[in-house]
């Protein structure tokens, strides 16, 4: 079971506390409330370790933040929830190296540190690519970024953004500097669109010239969003994880609408759209379990559900480099190059073997199932015909007695 990381929420009004914790724990997070400055000392002491904290800046036996520094030399990813809202707090706030800064008087207060609480816990497997030829800017994006926890990958022109963009294909945000030596930023931009759509990675431009041109040139080119400079810390935490959280959602919708819900297998639309890809000779087998009906009426329906995932399971095991698709009800499919040294035919026989020496485990007892296969291959990528071959093949297998696999 994972342990869930712990955050510290450092918070002396009774009223808050409770809501805050509530909110850290339904994002996954363990809430440990503190009430005071002598509190925190005596966790920080401990053996615990913290993921993060949201802290009050005032607290009554620290009333002008120094429960912060103690949070800062531990290492500990801190928001500051505050009732101060004047100029100097902020400013004196911002100063510090603090993931974020929420004003308990807005009315979004909560559901912004929700939106930072997730940040913190998903941050650090996002690549952030920054490309900038000047050292000074690089740095202080790197330190703007690194608050956030982000992985920050760092190139000084186009050239080697593009190189580190094929070496790292899943980088999800590029900060682009226009005025740089070779291509400019906004050339970059339409450069990195003809290998990333919008839907894997977001490109934020950003410039010192103060010209009208620049935000449609590098919106025109592909890019997502325009910082002009010089920007504060705050509206650059704003921008980024609004554009971060776009491409998230999109990948989210992709991924919806490419799987199989209950086994998280490709769906049959993306497994036709996947087809395009392979060039060269392959071979397709549908696996069908056998008498599934007698299962589902057995068991009920909820153990049929649990077989139709052990399957999967299997199929992912035995076929990691296939396109391994869930068809329909209990028929599957794999697709895949022809492997002269371990073919497909040999390979399906090794899962039926498999599939029908081991027993599923369910709440209603232990499940025993076969399944049958109808294979075939081709040289041509004509996957409707080939489609049509191999179930031709699997009522064979199902005609002859089930449990089998049929080639030809
Ligand atoms: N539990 C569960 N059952 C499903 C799902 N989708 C389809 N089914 C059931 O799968 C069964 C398929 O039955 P049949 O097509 O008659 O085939 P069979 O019983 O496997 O018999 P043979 O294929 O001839 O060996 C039907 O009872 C469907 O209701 C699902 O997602 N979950």
């Amino acid at each position: 079971m994972k342990i869930p990381k712990r955050v510290l929420v450092i918070e002396d009004s009774t009223m808050l506390i409770r809501p805050v914790c509530r909110m850290v724990e339904e994002v996954g997070f363990e809430a440990v409330p503190v009430m005071s400055l002598a509190e925190l000392e005596q966790q920080l002491a401990s053996e615990a370790r913290f993921s993060a904290a949201v802290a009050d800046y005032c607290l009554p036996d620290a009333p002008s933040g120094e429960a912060l520094p103690p949070l800062f030399r531990a290492g500990i990813p801190t928001i500051v929830l505050t009732a101060h809202n004047d100029q100097q707090t902020r400013d004196d706030i911002l100063s510090m190296p603090v993931v974020d800064y929420i004003p308990k008087d807005s009315p979004s207060a909560l559901d912004y540190l929700m939106r930072m609480l997730k940040r913190i816990d998903r941050n650090p497997q996002i690549k952030v690519l920054v490309v900038d030829d000047s050292h000074t800017t690089r740095s202080l994006l790197r330190d703007y970024l690194r608050r956030h926890l982000y992985q920050v990958l760092e190139a000084v022109d186009a050239e080697e953004a593009l190189q580190i963009l094929r070496e790292h294909s899943d980088v999800s945000l590029v900060l682009a500097d226009y005025g740089m030596p070779g291509m400019d930023g906004a050339q970059m931009t339409s450069a990195i669109r003809r290998l990333y759509t919008h839907t894997r990675l977001a490109i934020v431009g950003i410039s010192v010239q103060q010209d009208k041109t620049m935000t449609p040139r590098f919106l025109k080119a592909g890019a997502d969003d325009y910082l002009q400079k010089p920007f504060t810390f705050e509206e650059f935490t704003c921008r980024i994880t609004r554009n971060i959280e776009f491409v998230e959602n999109l990948m989210t919708l992709e991924h919806l609408a490419h799987a199989d819900p209950l086994t998280g297998l490709s769906n049959r639309r993306h497994l036709f759209e996947q087809v395009q890809k392979i060039r060269g000779a392959y071979g397709i087998a549908i696996i069908d379990i056998d008498h599934f009906k007698q299962i589902n009426d057995g068991f009920g329906h909820d153990v049929g559900d649990v077989v139709i995932q052990h399957l999967a399971d299997r199929l992912r095991e035995h076929f990691p480099r296939a396109i391994v698709a869930r068809f329909g009800g209990e028929e599957f499919v794999v697709l895949m190059k022809r492997d002269a040294a371990h073919p497909l035919a040999q390979r399906l026989e090794e899962l039926r073997q498999e599939v029908e020496r081991e027993e599923v485990d369910s709440h209603k007892g232990t499940v025993r199932y076969t399944i049958s296969i109808g294979m075939a291959a081709a040289t041509a990528p004509d996957i409707r015909e080939l489609l049509r071959l191999a179930d031709e093949r699997l009522y064979k297998a199902k005609q002859n007695g089930r449990n089998r696999v049929c080639a030809s």
